[in-house]
């Protein structure tokens, strides 16, 4: 299930725009990696060129090649569709459909993936995937009730639970804290912990508190000045990236002298 992201002289592009500079880095299944840095400097822009949802902006384009156990996900002939399905996200705000079900929420990527599914399966995978995002026992008796009507923190769950209901390899997660309060971003923080033992995660976080809490891996990115493309600039176990970074700018980052 959990795949390996290989990600090979990525340039990345808005239009005539290089937002993100030669970026290449290895990120393995069943591990955390955190991309941190100042904003701006191409942290999001990154992380949609994982699933493809980068092109989804008019004029946005790449260059270079983002392999997932080994295959281009630009190849030629690849659907960004069937790339999606592989490859989950969830985002900064928790973005239910707030007049559908919870149980239909959890179902919405399986039914626009067209899978057809008997009743019985259905349960087991609402089941299954709330569990899985550690909600089950606070919603079981209101799978009927709509989703709009959880907290912030459940609704983020709730999102992380329709991500895992179409089985993805990888789980991207773009702040997904960032409109939680303490506790609900705790309950994340743990969930991340146990979702890595199936997939490989890559959560963006302005929070580098959280990104020592959650990850094994962590990437900095940095942006030279206004116009110029942001640059992964240090990739290393989140430890030596926080207590021994090799490069001054991380080191200027990590110990808060910018950004
Ligand atoms: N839809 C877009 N169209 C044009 N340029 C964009 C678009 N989205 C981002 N950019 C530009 O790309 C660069 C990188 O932005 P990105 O949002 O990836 O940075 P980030 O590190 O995630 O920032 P933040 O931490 O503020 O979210 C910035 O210069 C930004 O203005």
């Amino acid at each position: 299930m959990s795949k390996r992201i290989e990600i090979k002289n990525l340039d990345i592009y808005y239009d005539k725009f290089k937002a993100v500079e030669d970026v290449n880095m290895v990120i393995e299944p069943k591990s955390v990696t955190a991309f941190i840095g100042p904003s701006g400097c191409g942290k999001s822009t990154v992380l949609r060129t994982l699933n493809r949802m980068h092109e989804v902006i008019p004029k946005a384009w790449v260059d270079g090649e983002v392999l997932l156990d080994g295959d281009d996900l630009y190849g030629q002939g690849v659907d960004p569709v069937n790339v999606r399905r592989q490859v989950g996200m969830v985002f900064q705000r928790p973005n239910p459909f707030p007049t559908m079900s919870i149980k239909e929420n959890v179902l919405a990527g399986v039914r626009l993936n067209n899978r057809r599914i008997s009743n019985k399966d259905a349960a087991e995978l609402v089941e299954k995937s709330l569990r899985g995002a550690n909600l089950w026992n606070e919603v079981k008796d209101r799978l009927d009730a709509p989703g709009g009507g959880l907290s912030g923190g459940q609704q983020q769950r709730l999102c992380i639970a329709r991500a895992i209901a179409v089985k993805p390899d990888v789980l991207l997660m773009d702040e997904p804290c960032s409109a939680l309060d303490p506790i609900s971003t705790l309950a994340i923080e743990d969930l991340i912990h146990e979702l890595k033992t199936e997939y490989t995660i890559v959560i963006v976080t302005h929070n580098m508190q959280q990104a020592t809490r959650v990850s094994d891996r962590t990437g900095f990115f940095n942006i030279a000045g206004t116009g110029k493309p942001g640059k992964l600039i240090e990739f290393d176990d989140t430890r030596n990236i926080f207590e021994n970074p090799q490069n001054k700018q991380t080191q200027d980052y990590v110990t808060g002298r910018f950004g």
